[in-house]
């Protein structure tokens, strides 16, 4: 048997859309076991309600396509999925079930694909790098597809800055999320966005905390999603006059985050009570950013 521990990621960062992503100490933990026959899936915690107990699961699917590229056939496969991390609201559930999937199955069959391999699967299978990288390999991640691999550099964030999660209470898929964005976009929309993105990266390493309000904001999907996320543009003002650095939708949202290095529980407090006032219940997290991805131990017992 082997259980993964995976981060929670929160991908975009604001400008760097589907190339920036940071993990947080926030885990889903998947156990995988080779049994003798057939396919049993257990949920537990989030996602309860929406996650899929067949062969159509994330978890499983990823699991599979491993098992596919190295040549293993499982007997039987038990899943059981301990899940933190709330589903659809932007804070990687699908990349930690595919690099979850992905890492167990890794496991199971012998350890044949490298990290690097590891990564560029699970990119795949995601769709675009962001969420998958600091899932599998924690920190801060600035990745790129080239020629079909994932090109990528890992930054620590500054010591002792908080990530302000507020989580609203309702789904948003990223298919939905993509499909209101726009196929193209102006050369100053880009430029605006560009700017921005190579501040926030040199920002985060050089613990330049002032340039976040900055270096966090976004011309290339936040303004489309907005119509997505009731209050979204008022939680986002609420949040900086409340002290946060910088903020910005989570992923594909619809939960949105601050970077902080003081006031966490007042930023909380005033986001939550923003969206309240637009109608939207929603819950808060202070988290930290985690330097450690995916994480998997193996447990050599026999599972009748
Ligand atoms: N723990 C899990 N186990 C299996 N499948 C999951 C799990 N969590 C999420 N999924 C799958 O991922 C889907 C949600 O993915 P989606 O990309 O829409 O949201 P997200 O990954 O939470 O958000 P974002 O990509 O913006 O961070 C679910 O509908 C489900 O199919
Ligand atoms: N970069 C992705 C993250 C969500 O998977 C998006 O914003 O659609």
């Amino acid at each position: 048997m082997v259980r993964v521990q995976v981060p929670a990621t929160t991908a975009n960062l604001g400008p760097g859309f589907d190339c920036l992503g940071m993990a947080l100490k926030f885990y889903n933990i998947i156990e995988m076991a080779q049994v003798s026959s057939g396919l049993s899936i257990e949920v537990h915690g989030e996602g309860v309600q929406d996650i899929t107990r067949d062969e159509s699961n994330t978890v499983y699917r990823a699991a599979m396509h491993l098992f596919k590229q190295v040549g293993f056939v499982p007997a039987g496969l038990r899943i059981r999925l301990l899940n933190n991390i709330p589903v659809a609201r932007g804070l990687g559930s699908s990349a930690s079930a595919i690099v979850g999937g992905l890492v167990a199955a890794n496991v199971l069959s012998g350890n044949k694909v490298s990290p690097r391999e590891l990564l560029t699967m699970a990119s795949q299978l995601e769709g675009h790098p962001d969420n998958v990288a600091p899932a599998l390999l924690g920190g801060v991640i600035i990745s790129a597809i080239v020629e079909g691999e994932v090109r990528y550099v890992k930054i620590d964030p500054p010591p002792g800055l908080k990530v302000v999660v507020v989580i609203p209470d309702f789904q948003l898929s990223t298919r939905a999320a993509r499909e209101v964005l726009p196929q193209h976009v102006s050369l100053g929309d880009a430029v605006f966005n560009l700017g921005r993105a190579a501040l926030l990266v040199a920002a985060l390493q050089q613990g330049r905390l002032d340039l976040l309000a900055t270096a966090m904001e976004d011309r290339l999907h936040q303004p489309y999603r907005a119509s997505l996320v009731p209050g979204m543009k008022k939680v986002l003002a609420a949040a900086r006059l409340a002290g946060a650095r910088g903020v910005c939708l989570s992923g594909a949202g619809p939960s949105i985050i601050a970077l902080a290095d003081s006031n966490t529980e007042l930023i909380a407090r005033v986001m939550k009570d923003t969206f309240r006032e637009s109608g939207i219940p929603a819950r808060a997290l202070v988290l930290e950013p985690s330097s450690i991805g995916a994480r998997a131990l193996e447990i050599k017992s026999r599972i009748s």
